[in-house]
């Protein structure tokens, strides 16, 4: 009798990179560019791989990353939603013992300038350590039909400098915060969008890139949605803010299905220099308080009508 069994599994190659140019068809210095950091991780029989250390059924991770980079070389890598779905149905095609895949792309955010007055052909200035972020999970017994997509913006900084408030909260003694109706609000977007897969259509669809246009839409309205509201709401709280974005990219986008945010709430606190002559500080400096930090998350889904 064995003391152990395998009780889960799954492996692959994870920081694969590659930088792709897309040249246009009618003017070749007219770019795009993509850099995108690629995990793969497969699933299936691979369990004597580690139990009796067979090596039979093991595609290497080295074979994962050729093949990221050659699809990423034969096929339109735009948007990383596609490019997903296409190599999640190669992984899962090609190799029988293959049951299912995990696909996460990091992409950067590369950004034309004007030049000039004029959008630059190929020049493009990188906008920090803001990223886009699909995952899929695909499960190659359900059909390609049903599988778990998302699709997230993280580490979109951002700050206001008044028209945010906190007051009203719960009091005990162990409470020291005083209530205010004008504070800094910053905090490191990170939001995910569920797509319905009913909605969305199969996989093959999706890598045949029926649904680009969905996807490079509901992008740019979920991210201009954040920032609409964070600029323009007198903010109650992290809490009532995020829910109020979640619910606007619901009421955008019907192939949405839930909406999550994951919020650090950044302190600035004020800095008293009374001690200095009575000096006022009227919300002018303020100490950038790196940790720690408030920690909201709530995931928000479209209620059904009722009939
Ligand atoms: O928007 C906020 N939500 C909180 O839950 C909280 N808690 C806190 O101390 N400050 C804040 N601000």
């Amino acid at each position: 009798m064995s003391y152990s069994y395998l009780a889960d599994s799954t492996y692959g190659k994870d920081n694969v990179k590659f930088l792709k140019v897309k040249k246009d068809k009618s003017n070749s210095k007219l770019h795009e560019v993509m850099e995108a950091t690629v995990k793969v991780l497969l699933k299936g029989d691979f369990d004597v791989s580690y139990t009796e250390a067979d090596n039979t059924p093991i595609v290497p991770t080295d074979t994962v990353k050729n093949t990221i980079l050659i699809l990423a070389k034969q096929y339109d890598t735009w948007p990383i939603e596609k490019f997903a779905a296409k190599l999640a149905l190669h992984f899962t095609s090609k190799y029988s013992h293959v049951s299912g895949v995990t696909v996460e792309i990091y992409q950067d955010r590369w950004v034309k300038y004007n030049v000039d007055g004029k959008e630059s052909l190929h020049s493009f200035v990188h906008q920090g350590p803001e990223k886009k972020i699909v995952f899929l999970d695909y499960d190659k017994k359900n059909g390609p039909s049903r599988y778990f997509l998302t699709t997230s913006i993280k580490d979109l900084t951002v700050l206001k400098s008044t028209n945010s408030m906190f007051y009203g909260y719960n009091k005990c003694e162990y409470t020291t915060l005083k209530p205010t109706t004008d504070r800094i609000l910053s905090t490191d977007i990170f939001a995910r969008w569920e797509w319905n897969c009913s909605k969305l259509g199969c996989l093959k669809s999706i890598a045949e890139g029926a649904k680009d246009s969905t996807f490079d839409s509901v992008y740019t309205c979920a991210r201009d949605i954040t920032l609409d509201i964070f600029a323009k709401e007198n903010s109650a709280s992290v809490q009532a803010t995020m829910f109020n974005m979640a619910t606007a990219i619901l009421k955008k986008a019907p192939e949405v299905s839930y909406v999550t945010y994951e919020l650090p709430n950044k302190h600035y606190f004020l800095f008293d220099l009374k001690w200095f002559k009575g000096l006022e500080n009227d919300n002018e400096l303020f100490y950038p308080s790196p940790h720690p930090n408030g920690l909201i998350k709530c995931r928000v889904g479209r209620k059904t009508a009722k009939l």
